[in-house]
């Protein structure tokens, strides 16, 4: 594990107040975030209220002494924290090489304010990893062809299963390579209008207010 991660994590953990509502994004540096904020729910007392985007973040946010609630109960958030696979210097963020998009994409949506937390090694000029893209599995064949020519559509299969990766949602996650990303906040709509496409994991900028990028040594707050 970097260093970088868990410095970004730690700087998260100081944006959080005491009776907050938080959205809680989902990965490995948001693991380190949630046992961070666990370490000050036990130490200082604090309440905490989360909305997690996957039952990974959901285990864990249970275990780290995080009041799990929903969007029914608090439909806006105060603030959302989570990671990133990619994120270009305007903020467009690729997210979902975990397999949690569309519960992350929500919560983000909810929060007053949404900050990133990233190694710094994963800020980039120009998007230009395989996006994501969460599929209705009925729709698979049909969203593979469109996406075929736009791309390189790939199915993800998954490690310890057979066949493909079911998200937490049920449904199918193909990885599509577009190579470089020039308008990112486009092609999110171009996908999203494919009939079957549930999300994709393309977060523009106007979505996200700061990300946090981890060094070795300490970490930086980047805002707008
Ligand atoms: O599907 C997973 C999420 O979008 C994660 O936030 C993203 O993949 C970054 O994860 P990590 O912090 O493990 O690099």
């Amino acid at each position: 594990m970097s260093n970088g991660k868990a410095n970004a994590a730690k700087k998260a953990v100081e944006l959080v107040r005491d009776g907050a509502v938080i959205g809680i994004g989902s990965g490995t540096t948001v693991e380190i975030f949630l046992r961070e904020l666990g370490r000050r729910i036990e130490n200082e007392g604090l309440t905490v209220y989360g909305v997690p985007s996957s039952y990974q973040s959901h285990i864990l946010a249970t275990n780290n002494g995080i009041k799990v609630v929903d969007l029914i109960q608090y439909p806006e958030l105060d603030i959302c924290i989570d990671g990133a696979d990619q994120v270009d210097e305007r903020f467009n963020c690729i997210k979902g090489g975990g397999g949690a998009l569309t519960r992350e994409k929500i919560v983000a949506a909810a929060s007053k304010e949404v900050v990133i937390i990233v190694d710094s090694s994963k800020i980039v000029d120009r998007l230009n990893m395989p996006v994501p893209i969460e599929v209705l599995p009925f729709a698979y064949g049909f969203v593979e062809r469109r996406l075929s020519a736009m791309g390189r559509p790939v199915l993800r299969e998954g490690s310890g299963k057979l066949g493909p990766v079911v998200t937490d949602n049920g449904n199918f996650i193909i990885d599509c390579d577009f190579g470089d990303i020039d308008k990112p906040e486009e092609l999110e709509r171009e996908i999203d209008r494919i009939p079957g496409v549930v999300e994709c994991g393309i977060f523009c900028s106007e979505l996200i207010d700061g990300v946090i990028a981890g060094y070795e040594d300490g970490a930086r707050f980047l805002k707008k």
